[in-house]
């Protein structure tokens, strides 16, 4: 059938793009990556400032997606909490994949593979960043693709769960017709989008033991990934 995008939801789709341009890390910060030395010591460092600043761009973005400041003030964090570490394995996929002009895609899966990761989780992580460039996704997919897993409603602690779900369908709505316009060769592309998410899910399971093992090396981590990560 013939898929149109209503005015409300070409407004939607601004609303998140305009967002989630706006709110990117700061240059100088993503230029350390180029900068410093190469020691696994040092690419930890390095990456704690990265996830660190990523956390609050993260916030930012959140905070301007429609209908998100009018959850319930719990909720809010528990899924901002709840979807941290995916938000940010799909930012440096997207890093990672885009071949970033300014020489940041290697050096940052150099720092990534020279970082205290076990290799048990180097290859799930790596297959699911060539995965997402495979995608070769819009910004407005990347952008839609942040926001649903952001307001994915079966988090722990969330209450209004059917809210939560409310806001997610609206995003997930204006996605697979954007999909559909964008990819019109690719019936099943929207599905393989959707086949990310679940990837992501079994990643964070993943980083859970990752942080574990970086903290049994006694690696330290910055008050704000503490509290969005409730470790230490
Ligand atoms: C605490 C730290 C050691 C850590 O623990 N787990 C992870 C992690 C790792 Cl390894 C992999 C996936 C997810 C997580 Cl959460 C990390 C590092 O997480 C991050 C998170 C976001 C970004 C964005 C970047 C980035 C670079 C250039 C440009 C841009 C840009 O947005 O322009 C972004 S780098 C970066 C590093």
């Amino acid at each position: 059938e013939k898929v149109e995008i209503t005015k409300e939801q070409r407004a939607l789709v601004k609303a998140i793009v305009d967002a989630y341009n706006r709110h990117q890390i700061p240059q100088d910060v993503a230029k350390k990556l180029l900068q410093e030395q190469y020691s696994a010591e040092e690419n930890f460092l390095l990456l704690t400032e990265m996830a660190t600043s990523q956390v609050q761009v993260l916030v930012e973005f959140t905070k301007n997606i429609p209908g998100f400041l009018s959850l319930d003030r719990e909720d809010q964090i528990a899924l901002l909490k709840g979807s941290a570490v995916e938000a940010m394995f799909l930012r440096s996929a997207q890093v990672l994949s885009k071949k970033m002009p300014n020489g940041h895609t290697d050096v940052l899966e150099e720092r990534v593979r020279k970082s205290g990761i076990s290799e048990e989780f180097m290859t799930p992580m790596f297959n699911f960043y060539k995965s997402v460039g495979e995608l070769h996704m819009a910004q407005e997919e990347q952008a839609l693709l942040t926001a649903v897993t952001i307001l994915t409603p079966d988090r722990p602690y969330v209450k209004s769960h059917q809210a939560v779900e409310r806001l997610q369908e609206t995003m997930l709505d204006v996605l697979r017709k954007l999909c559909v316009l964008q990819h019109p060769h690719e019936p099943m592309y929207f599905a393989r989008l959707l086949g990310r998410l679940t990837e992501l899910r079994t990643l964070s399971h993943y980083h859970a033991e990752m942080l574990t093992s970086w903290r049994m090396n006694d690696h330290k981590f910055t008050p704000l990934l503490c509290e969005i990560w409730d470790v230490q």
